[in-house]
């Protein structure tokens, strides 16, 4: 098959995703809105079962919300004292259980990123979190059940609306929190977000997931609506209906598919830290885990060099690069992480290419092209290397020939080195 027949045969059966959270977003309300959609009750429990079972039952219901028809889906938790579990514990139950490679992978980054966030709030290590009780339980029953939803629908990129957060205050675990809770608003960051309205509208679990399962803010995207769905939330008030909406189909060709790559491009970063050790007593093995940690708990970047240092001893340089507001927790996790007795901070600041991710149909599935521009030129074209080793992992395929054919599609589409952007339409615009 040419790429040009590999190319057409995919462009019907690979979805966008456009997620309406502008009432707001939970896990119950994504999968309301994706049994709505058409996505099996069943799909959606074997998930769970796979990674918890017995432990949660799945019941949906149609209701209303503000006059609105929607399908509202409950967690109804079976087992009567659930333990407290850590992120390494879920982790462990997700990369342990039966389920496709790309909901695994879809589900551990939703999951890493909420612990992330909550690790950042109460200033503890992403596997330190604690999830507790019931709250556990469910979180893991919405983060599996939504990514096997979306993985069902076909869907290979998504797009998210701006995200009603909420305003007010609300009862928790530990007292009362403000809305947006914290880790709701530590998971905001890079997102189009506004209060919206008062209550709790975003819940961290939500966010989490809409946060990575999309690659951005964007308004509709260029594509063929074939399936909807609306999912409730559990309070219903009359100003606005409580519910998230979600659209999938192929994305359509034309200019506007450029267009919308252009709407949610990615912002272009200012001042950054830089922090660095030279470190010549750690054991070796640790590293991976370090850099691993570090990433986990918002480095921008982690990396080693190797290094001939003092008294001739061979050694590493620990470079951690950090946006400003990330520095301190992260000099911190560096001093907690390796036998360093110090470190060095630099300020520095990074001149970045404006960067557009535009979805390309791709043997089988999508892939977000991400592409460096400046003054109107393409300098940079880049397949996302995360969606090709989805795309791979999902068709079987070597990584590097599902690369290959990534690589190719960009000129195709009018996305090459000199080229003008937003680019012309090619032969291949997803
Ligand atoms: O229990 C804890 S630690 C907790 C922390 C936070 C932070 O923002 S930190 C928020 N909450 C609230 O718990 C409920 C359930 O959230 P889900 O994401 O599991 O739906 C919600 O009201 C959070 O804001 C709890
Ligand atoms: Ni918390």
């Amino acid at each position: 098959m040419s790429l040009r027949e590999v190319v057409n045969a995919t462009m019907t059966s690979s979805r966008m995703l456009w997620i309406d959270a502008s009432a707001g977003v939970a896990g119950d309300m994504l999968l309301g809105a994706l049994v709505d959609a058409g996505v099996g009750l069943d799909v959606l429990q074997a998930a769970v079962d796979s990674v918890i079972p017995g432990s949660v039952r799945l019941r949906a219901a149609q209701v209303t919300r503000a006059g609105l028809r929607a399908t509202k889906v409950d967690v109804d938790v079976l087992v009567a004292d659930p333990p407290h579990r850590t992120w390494t514990a879920i982790r462990a139950l997700i990369d342990g259980a039966r389920l496709d490679e790309p909901v695994r992978a879809a589900a551990a980054a939703a999951f890493a990123r909420l612990a992330g966030a909550e690790g950042r709030v109460h200033g503890i290590s992403p596997e330190q979190v604690h999830f507790h009780e019931v709250g556990a339980l469910d979180a893991i029953a919405d983060v599996v059940a939504a990514c096997a939803g979306v993985h069902a629908l076909g869907v290979s990129a998504a797009l998210c609306s701006p995200i009603a957060l909420g305003s007010g205050t609300i009862e928790a675990h530990h007292g009362v929190l403000p809305v947006p809770a914290p880790a709701a608003l530590e998971l905001s960051r890079g997102w189009d977000v506004a209060a919206g309205g008062s209550g709790e509208l975003a819940t961290p679990t939500g966010l989490a997931l809409v946060t990575s399962l999309a690659s951005g803010s964007a308004p509709f995207p260029a594509m063929r609506v074939e399936v909807t769905g609306i999912g409730a939330g559990t309070r219903d008030a009359p100003e606005r209906a409580n519910v998230v909406r979600i659209a999938a189909g192929p994305p359509c060709a034309g200019p506007q598919v450029h267009g919308v790559a252009q709407e949610y491009a990615g912002r272009r970063i200012g001042d950054a830290v830089l922090l660095e050790a030279n470190i010549d007593d750690l054991d070796p093995r640790v590293w991976p885990e370090v850099l691993a940690h570090l990433m986990a708990s918002g480095a921008s970047d982690a990396w080693l060099t190797p290094i001939l240092m003092k008294k001739g001893r061979p050694a590493h340089t620990l470079h951690v690069l950090a946006e400003p507001e990330a520095a301190a927790a992260l000099g911190d996790a560096v001093m907690a992480h390796t036998s360093t007795l110090g470190l060095r901070r630099t300020a520095v600041t990074k001149d970045v290419l404006e960067r557009a991710w535009t979805p390309l149909a791709v043997a089988g599935g999508t892939v977000r092209i991400k592409v460096g521009h400046r003054d109107g030129r393409v300098l940079q074209v880049m397949p996302e290397f995360a969606d090709v080793v989805a795309l791979a992992a999902e068709r079987g395929e070597p990584v590097a020939d599902v690369l290959l054919v990534a690589q190719a599609a960009a000129p195709a589409a009018g996305i090459e080195p000199g080229a003008p952007w937003p680019a012309t339409p090619g032969e291949n615009p997803a």
